[in-house]
């Protein structure tokens, strides 16, 4: 029997070439007036004294993708990580079609992260000691497909994705934007409902976040999973059919935080926020255990 959960050859869609980043497309959560596949209403969350969330509202249409700007700081993982079901928040609430997610046990929440949602960081999500092809099929597998079906699904999406012959290469022997495209594949192998990405491009140049971006948007597009995209970059957020702005754990006016003022504060590097056991933690914060 087909493993619905397994892509079939042809699932993706090749993604077009020579598409403007900036082209305009529909902000779907507008015009079809449907009820969101993901909504946080209210959202505060506290870490210690330190409020990274002071009151959010934010919706996902179905298949729309989302960019979540602002300076370092401004909350925009902890949202990440709160609508993913990582974070339990302090306050408010979290829905995915309609269901309440923090409500859910941990257990409950670790399923459905595995099983629903699918999740690019900026670097270290890969399994050092697996190959591209495992990497990909183990998404798959922990859903219960058998090991041979998942690893044929996972070469084709390799395949789709620009890395025909790349399958039996390590992580450590990939580039960058390769490693990226990995991490794409592997998150979408069980067509997820949502895709979480967190600066799927913070490690890569100009050109090769460009082509990640591309890849990213058009094979989420592609399978129908609405994506959630963070990041410090204009180029890159112009890729979401839609963006909101964060400052001080509130979403603000659009563009009112870039320009003056903007930026890691002295002293700090981009993306200071993230946490020094990013790697290995961010691995078992998505297939089980939160903080
Ligand atoms: N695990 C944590 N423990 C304590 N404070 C935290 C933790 N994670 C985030 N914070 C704090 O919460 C606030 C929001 O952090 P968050 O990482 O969400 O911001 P960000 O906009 O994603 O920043 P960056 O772009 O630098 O990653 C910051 O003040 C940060 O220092």
């Amino acid at each position: 029997m087909t493993d619905p959960t397994i892509p079939a050859p042809g699932d993706l869609v090749p993604p077009a070439t020579g598409t403007a980043p900036d082209a305009a497309r529909p902000v779907t959560s507008a015009w079809t007036g449907a009820a969101p596949r993901l909504a946080g209403r209210g959202l505060v969350h506290r870490f210690g004294t330190t409020t990274a969330l002071a009151g959010v509202d934010v919706d996902l249409a179905d298949g729309e993708s989302l960019a979540v700007m602002g300076p370092s700081g401004s909350g925009k993982s902890t949202l990440l990580h709160v609508l993913a079901g990582i974070i339990v928040p302090s306050g408010g609430t979290v829905t995915l079609r309609g269901e309440p997610v923090q409500a859910l046990s941990e257990k409950k929440r670790s399923l459905l992260r595995r099983t629903r949602y699918g999740f690019v960081f900026q670097f270290g999500q890969l399994l050092s000691e697996l190959s591209a092809l495992e990497n990909v099929a183990l998404p798959a597998m922990l859903t219960g497909a058998s090991r041979s079906d998942a690893q044929a699904a996972a070469g084709q999406w390799l395949a789709a994705l620009g890395l025909a012959g790349a399958e039996g290469r390590r992580p450590g022997e990939l580039s960058g934007g390769q490693a990226q495209r990995v991490a794409v594949a592997r998150a979408l192998i069980t067509r997820p409902e949502v895709v979480f990405a967190d600066e799927p491009t913070g490690a890569l140049d100009q050109q090769t976040g460009h082509d990640v971006m591309k890849v990213l948007v058009d094979s989420t597009r592609a399978v129908g999973s609405s994506l959630v995209v963070v990041t410090h970059d204009a180029d890159v957020a112009a890729w979401c059919d839609r963006r909101i702005d964060m400052r001080d754990g509130l979403v603000v006016p659009p563009g009112s935080t870039t320009g003056e003022g903007v930026g890691p504060r002295p002293g700090e590097k981009p993306g200071r926020a993230l946490p020094d056991d990013l790697g290995s933690a961010r691995v078992s914060d998505v297939f089980g255990g939160a903080r």
